[in-house]
């Protein structure tokens, strides 16, 4: 598939066979879902539909509080260690989950979740299996996952087939890092059709008037990518964030979520304080996972750190 290389200032990423790759983000409508109130006991679970992405957002702000949205690679080290680490994301309170389909060519990755897909495709993990897992698993949670793909494997399934499996499991949200802006039309329909809220994703080199069309178009959340390159943990974030972050909020009401290179409790209670309506965190919860002496070990750093950085915000 030719990527358009458009006069954009994405994210910029140098990739093996495509020489430049931007990332761009598309349009979406929005979608509402009923709002949820409580967060009922585990065996409950399964009765609450969990809520969308907007909603989840809008409740948090009613409580004052700022989402905390991890981010792991599905089949990394293993489909059921992903399918108890979604578990215990819920459970340790996550607001929302970013759950990643592993691709051959992650380009906007760095190496720790580039090297995690190299291992979840290793073992054999496809887009069928982790649908079966997420059958079982999605009614047992009780916040939304957004699945986050390269744009090639939603191409290859043909969109409005992935768009309508995927909501059949009970997927609330999309990111598609690396699909040019101009495609995007087809996405959005293929997506409202199926109450899935698209999430654009603006950064520190996106100028001012096409940051306004992304966060314009943006449905659940917008994505700022606090700094340019990879994804990949950070000495510290950039404080060019809470500038950002206050640009953004001029141009728009909509909730404004930042990643990349978030990884430590610190890191979390700065980009709330800034301004943030959600923190994103991938690459320190993916280490910890893929690289555990042991699955049971790594769930078990995995709540120990989850609680750390959920206890970081308000
Ligand atoms: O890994 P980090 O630096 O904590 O950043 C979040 C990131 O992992 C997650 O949102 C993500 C995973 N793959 C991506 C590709 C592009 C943009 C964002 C992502």
């Amino acid at each position: 598939m030719a990527i358009a290389l458009k006069s954009s200032s994405f994210l910029q990423l140098k990739s093996k066979s495509q020489g430049h790759l931007l990332i761009t983000p598309f349009n979406s409508q929005r979608v509402s879902i009923p709002s949820r109130t409580f967060k009922p006991p585990m065996a409950t679970l399964s009765a609450i539909p969990s809520v969308g992405l907007s909603e989840t957002f809008a409740r948090l702000k009613k409580q004052g509080k700022v989402a905390f949205i991890p981010y792991i690679t599905a089949g990394d080290p293993d489909l059921s260690t992903t399918a108890a680490a979604l578990k215990v994301l819920d459970s340790c309170g996550s607001d929302i989950i970013e759950l990643g389909l592993p691709y051959s060519d992650p380009l906007a990755d760095g190496p720790v979740i580039q090297a995690a897909a190299t291992r979840a495709l290793a073992r054999g993990t496809n887009f069928n299996a982790i649908l079966s897992m997420l059958k079982e698993v999605v009614p047992q949670l009780s916040c939304p996952l957004a699945l986050f793909s390269y744009y090639n494997p939603i191409l290859k399934r043909g969109i409005d087939n992935f768009m309508s499996t995927v909501k059949d499991v009970g997927i609330h949200g999309l990111v598609v890092p690396d699909v040019p802006l101009e495609e995007t039309e087809i996405l959005r329909n293929e997506a409202v059709k199926n109450n899935i809220e698209l999430v654009l994703l603006t950064t520190p080199t996106t100028p001012t008037d096409r940051m306004k069309a992304i966060v314009e178009a943006a449905e659940g959340f917008v994505y700022l990518v606090s700094s340019i390159g990879v994804t990949g943990a950070r000495v510290s974030v950039s404080g060019k964030v809470q500038t950002l972050l206050h640009d953004i909020k001029e141009a728009t009401s909509k909730p404004v979520a930042v990643g990349f290179g978030i990884s430590k409790p610190e890191h979390v209670k700065q980009v709330a304080g800034w301004g943030a309506d959600g923190v994103i965190v991938g690459s320190a919860i993916v280490k910890l996972l893929g690289e555990a002496k042991s699955p049971e070990e790594g769930l078990k750093e995995l709540e120990i750190f989850t609680k750390s950085l959920k206890s970081a915000l308000p």
